[in-house]
Parts: C-alpha cells; sequence; structure tokens
C-alpha cells in the first residue's frame, strides 16, 4: 500500500528518533549508526538525564527529557518505540499524532482490539507502521517458507515452538514477551506469508482456533508467567507452544511434515541455521543425513566503543544476534522511502491475528 502524502519519505537519509534509552535500544542505536544513509538525530527519555546519558554515550544530537519532544521534532522521519510493552499504545499513537513512522517493540498492544486501535491511527494519516516482530526479516525464515513450500518435508501437518527462559517472571507477561514469539513461528510454519491489510479479511472467520491452553500466574502480580497452547490452524494443521519467564527450555522450533522434519535451533526467534532431515522410506531407520543451511547475522555490522565519561568503553549487545536487528531496520528504512504504510514480511493482517490468537489462548486459559 502506497501513501499518498508528504516529499519527506522521498529523501535519501532517513531520520530515526529512539524513545526509551534501556537494553534493546542499547542494541538498536548501534545497528542504526551502521546502516546507510541512516541517522539516529534524536532520543527521548522520561528524564533529561536519561537521554543526556544515552545520547552522549551514542553521539546522538537531540537529547529530550520527554517522549513528546522528542516525537514532536520536526526533522524526524521514524520513531523506534522501545519502552517496555504496557506502554507501546500510548508511545504509539503520540508518535502516530506528531505524524511519525513508526517501528514498534514487541508486544506492540495487549490484544487485537488495542492493536487495531493504533493500527488505525496510522492508516488514517497515512504513517508506515511496523511491529517490530524480529523475526520476520531474517533470511532463515524465508528459506523455512521455501523449503516447506518446494515439498520436501511433504505435507506439512504441525509445528512446535519453545521460549523459556527464567528472565522477569512477574513483572511482565510471558505470552507477550516470548508467546508472541511462538505465536508468530507457528504462523508462518502453519499458514505461510500473508500480505493483506487487516481490514481486508475477516481474521476471526478464517484464522487459527485454539484447542486447549493451560496457565501459571504470578503469585504477586497476577501476570501470566508460563503458558502452553494447542492450537488448531486452517487446513487440518496443530501448532503447539511453551512459553515461560520462570524456567528454562532449548528455545528451540520444530515442523513436521509427511516426508520430513525441519529443526530451527537455538534461538529460533532469529534464527542462523534451519536443519532438513527426510525421512527416505518405510520404517525407522530409513532417514537422511541432516542437511544444514546457515545464515550467518550481517558481517559488517559490530558492537560500536563508545566514550562514556571520557572513558572507551565497548557496551556490546544485550540480546543474542542483535546484529540481525538490521534485517528489520533495513526493511523499515526502505518501506520508508517506498512510502508504504506496512511491511509485506509481517502484515497488519498477520499481525492482528497473532495479537487475536495471544488474547484467545488468555481467555481459554483463564477459563
Ligand atoms: N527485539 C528484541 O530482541 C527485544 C525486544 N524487547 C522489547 O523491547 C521493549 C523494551 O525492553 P527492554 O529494552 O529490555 O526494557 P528496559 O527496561 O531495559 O528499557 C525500557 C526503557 O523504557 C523506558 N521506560 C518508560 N517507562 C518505563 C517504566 N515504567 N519502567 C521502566 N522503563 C520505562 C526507560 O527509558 P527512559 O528512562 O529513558 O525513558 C527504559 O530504559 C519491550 O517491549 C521488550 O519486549 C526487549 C528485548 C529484546
Ligand atoms: O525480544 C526478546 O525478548 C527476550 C530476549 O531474551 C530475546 O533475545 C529478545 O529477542
Amino acid at each position: 500500500m502506497m501513501m499518498s502524502v508528504s516529499d519527506p519519505t522521498s529523501r535519501t537519509v532517513v531520520r530515526w528518533a529512539i524513545m526509551g534509552t534501556g537494553s534493546i535500544a542499547n542494541d538498536m542505536v548501534q545497528i542504526l549508526k551502521q546502516l546507510p544513509n541512516t541517522e539516529v538525530i534524536a532520543v527521548g527519555s522520561r528524564s533529561v538525564d536519561g537521554a543526556k546519558r544515552f545520547g552522549d554515550r551514542w553521539g546522538i544530537p537531540r537529547k529530550y527529557g520527554s517522549y513528546e519532544e522528542a516525537a514532536s521534532d520536526k526533522d524526524v522521519d521514524i520513531c523506534y518505540i522501545a519502552t517496555p510493552s504496557m506502554r507501546h499504545p500510548q508511545d504509539c499513537l503520540l508518535a502516530i499524532q506528531c505524524g511519525k513512522a513508526v517501528l514498534c517493540e514487541k508486544c506492540m498492544a495487549p490484544d487485537d482490539i488495542v492493536a487495531k486501535e493504533v493500527l488505525d491511527a496510522a492508516k488514517a494519516s497515512n504513517l508506515l507502521f511496523v511491529h517490530g516482530v524480529w523475526s520476520r526479516f531474517f533470511p532463515a525464515m524465508k528459506k523455512i517458507r521455501e523449503i516447506i513450500d518446494s515439498g520436501e518435508i511433504g505435507t506439512v501437518r504441525s509445528a512446535r515452538a519453545s521460549f523459556c527462559q527464567n528472565d522477569g517472571a512477574g513483572s511482565c507477561s510471558a505470552l507477550l514477551e516470548t508467546g508472541i514469539y511462538c505465536a508468530q513461528f507457528l504462523q508462518w510454519a502453519l499458514e505461510g506469508p500473508d500480505t493483506t491489510s487487516y481490514d481486508d479479511t475477516d481474521i476471526a472467520a478464517k484464522g487459527p482456533i485454539v484447542r486447549g491452553a493451560c496457565q501459571v500466574l504470578h503469585d504477586e502480580t497476577g501476570l501470566d508467567e508460563h503458558v502452553t497452547a494447542i492450537i488448531e490452524f486452517p487446513g487440518k494443521k496443530i501448532g503447539s507452544f511453551e512459553c515461560s519467564l520462570a524456567h528454562c527450555s532449548n528455545r528451540s522450533a520444530t515442523i513436521y511434515g509427511s516426508e520430513g522434519v525441519i529443526d530451527v535451533p537455538f534461538p529460533f526467534w532469529c534464527p542462523t541455521k534451519v536443519t532438513v532431515t527426510r525421512m527416505t522410506g518405510l520404517g525407522s531407520q530409513q532417514w537422511s543425513e541432516p542437511v544444514v543451511h546457515e545464515f550467518p547475522l550481517p558481517s559488517n555490522i559490530v558492537a560500536l566503543s563508545t566514550e562514556c565519561d571520557g572513558t572507551e568503553e565497548k557496551p556490546g549487545f544485550n540480546f543474542v544476534n542483535s546484529q540481525g536487528l538490521a534485517y528489520e531496520s533495513e526493511e523499515v528504512n526502505r518501506c520508508f522511502r517506498e512510502r508504504r504504510m506496512e511491511t509485506p514480511s509481517f502484515s497488519s493482517h498477520q499481525c492482528i491475528e497473532i495479537l487475536r490468537l495471544i488474547s484467545d489462548i488468555r481467555k481459554y486459559a483463564s477459563k
């Protein structure tokens, strides 16, 4: 879909503002600083000190002690929302009201209803909006679809994903932090891409249906800390996943077909490796040797050195495979330059469908 307005998008250099100065902002700023024709011109923080600390460290010229000021900067093209999930709808709406394109960290909203309000606002203003489920932009994910579509593992019947890590139970929802990566993986494996807009289709009528779910809530905050779900996908396919912020799992995913299996090892949500094992005849012994497809992270993106309080530091990346944020941010730049309102790699339809699924799992598990 093309934007109908304005000339700012035709400029070669795309100018970003970062809102929130925490862990993922630390990783994304290093990526953006290394992309061609890309500048981080502003940072917004809840405090002047926070903006100054982050801005000085990363050489960002405009340091604002509020998100409002950063979003209102007339020279900013795209706001990257890197605040905690519970704030995302309000921070996205602020950026949209200021006329900015948005890349919002996951989860953009707690459910499909709120997500639709945000997408409606972006659409009404002809602005690009990308929900930063960064998995979707990795080359390995495209390879997975190629393997499935080629029939190499026969007819795909089911898929599973597991993302459990003991880091933050009670402070946020497991479904929104790690479950979303599992849900988007199942959607990709069992449905494939869908580039339609969210209001072109009746998502509830055609989408996946929750057939079972179970959750454990945090004793003090009541937030879900461990959830498992079984989902029926169109075309007689079954998906299952487990997510947790209270215990560990191998954080891998698998796709099962009538003639073989695709394994995506840790870290399946930002994958660089895909393995295919085929059943070559009847019987438990007749399996092919695994064929491994590897997709190294961009070698030109590195952890940057900084100067902080007069001392040279190398903060590095906080999260595994963060160099891969380059796939996502390059795509956002491309969509912005091409005046698109969404990315075909993670359409608003698929985004709403995933959040509806998360919401249905929550309802099922609460029964
Ligand atoms: N794509 C990915 O790989 C990853 C994505 N994420 C997602 O990114 C988002 C941010 O996560 P992360 O960077 O780990 O979080 P952090 O807590 O490290 O940082 C969040 C930042 O948001 C700002 N903020 C605004 N309101 C609050 C508040 N009430 N409490 C705390 N901070 C607040 C703060 O910046 P300031 O004080 O400057 O305003 C803070 O530094 C989450 O939605 C998470 O799911 C997280 C990790 C990896
Ligand atoms: O989004 C995320 O949240 C949890 C992290 O451990 C993970 O690496 C990241 O992608």
